[in-house]
């Protein structure tokens, strides 16, 4: 794999680097990139990888991961263009950036992999789907997959489709924190101390997604088990189905991947 450049070392950047390391990558295979220069100098302290220019670690490094916002997407390709040699693979974990745009900025025949990952990679629970450029070989996904593979679960899609992996598992998390905010409010509202209505939620959000994953149960299946006839989650089910929160979740994901696909664009 040879040497690894992390281009914007800010939550994914830094995700991606720690689960790396914690894979057994050694640090001295891995290079940085940060406009913040103290965030630079944080990072460096804590995992002892080199901090380097972009150019510097665009020269450097075989595998180039681009992880700064869909918005410095174009300023960072302009700058280290010129420095991408053919045979390096170039890796995006960029929402909305297609591999097209990419492909349109560097010189002619590069190789690129686009990425949408997980902050879950934190704790190796990452889900992370990938798919090719048009220079791409199979063994250069692999490649990306493998590293990927570090930080938890990656899978293949076709590039089409990535607008709607990044509305689904890219932003997922978010959308599972702000139910499990919900849930501890209505704890606190019913009268249990905030720090026992968090236990409670993220304990049970933990045995439910290792219910979903072990029993291999369809949600409804599992949904009703917990579903007395004339119980109390009947009562709350239907007050849910009333608020139309299931129709509210798919039009939240079909936002967030028309915002994804508007990325490339700005
Ligand atoms: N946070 C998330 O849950 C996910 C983020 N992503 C994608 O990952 C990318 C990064 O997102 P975050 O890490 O959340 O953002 P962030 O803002 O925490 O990190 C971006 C970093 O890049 C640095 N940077 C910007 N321009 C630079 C340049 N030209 N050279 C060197 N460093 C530069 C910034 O100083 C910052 O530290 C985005 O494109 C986002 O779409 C993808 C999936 C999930
Ligand atoms: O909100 C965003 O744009 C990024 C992409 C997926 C998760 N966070």
């Amino acid at each position: 794999m040879g040497t690894v450049a992390i281009f914007g070392a800010g939550v994914m950047g830094e995700t991606l680097l720690s689960g790396l390391l914690r894979a057994g990558r050694p640090a001295d295979q891995l290079v940085i990139t940060e406009r913040r220069p103290e965030r630079a100098a944080e990072l460096t302290e804590k995992y002892g990888v080199r901090a380097l220019s972009n150019v510097e670690a665009a020269e450097l490094a075989d595998t180039l991961v681009l992880v700064v916002k869909p918005q410095d997407m174009g300023t960072l390709l302009d700058e280290i263009s010129p420095h991408v040699a053919e045979g390096n693979l170039v890796v995006s974990l960029a929402a909305g950036i297609t591999t097209d745009y990419i492909e349109r900025r560097l010189s002619d025949g590069r190789s690129v992999v686009r990425v949408m990952p997980n902050t879950p990679a934190l704790v190796d629970q990452g889900m992370a789907a990938v798919s090719g450029g048009r220079h791409c070989v199979p063994e250069q996904l692999q490649h990306a997959t493998e590293l990927l593979a570090a930080t938890g679960k990656v899978t293949e899609v076709p590039e089409k489709m990535l607008d709607a992996v990044t509305a689904i598992s890219g932003s997922g998390p978010a959308y599972i924190f702000y139910v499990v905010e919900a849930m501890i409010e209505a704890g606190v509202v019913l009268g249990m101390p905030r720090a026992t209505a968090t236990e409670l939620v993220t304990q049970t959000l933990f045995g439910a997604a290792t219910m979903l994953r072990e029993t291999g149960q369809h949600p409804t299946v599992l949904r009703e088990q917990v579903t007395s006839p004339g119980g109390t989650t009947a009562a709350a089910l239907r007050e849910l189905d009333d608020h139309k929160v299931r129709a509210a979740f798919i039009s939240a994901m079909e936002a967030a991947a028309v915002r994804s696909r508007e990325l490339s664009g700005e």
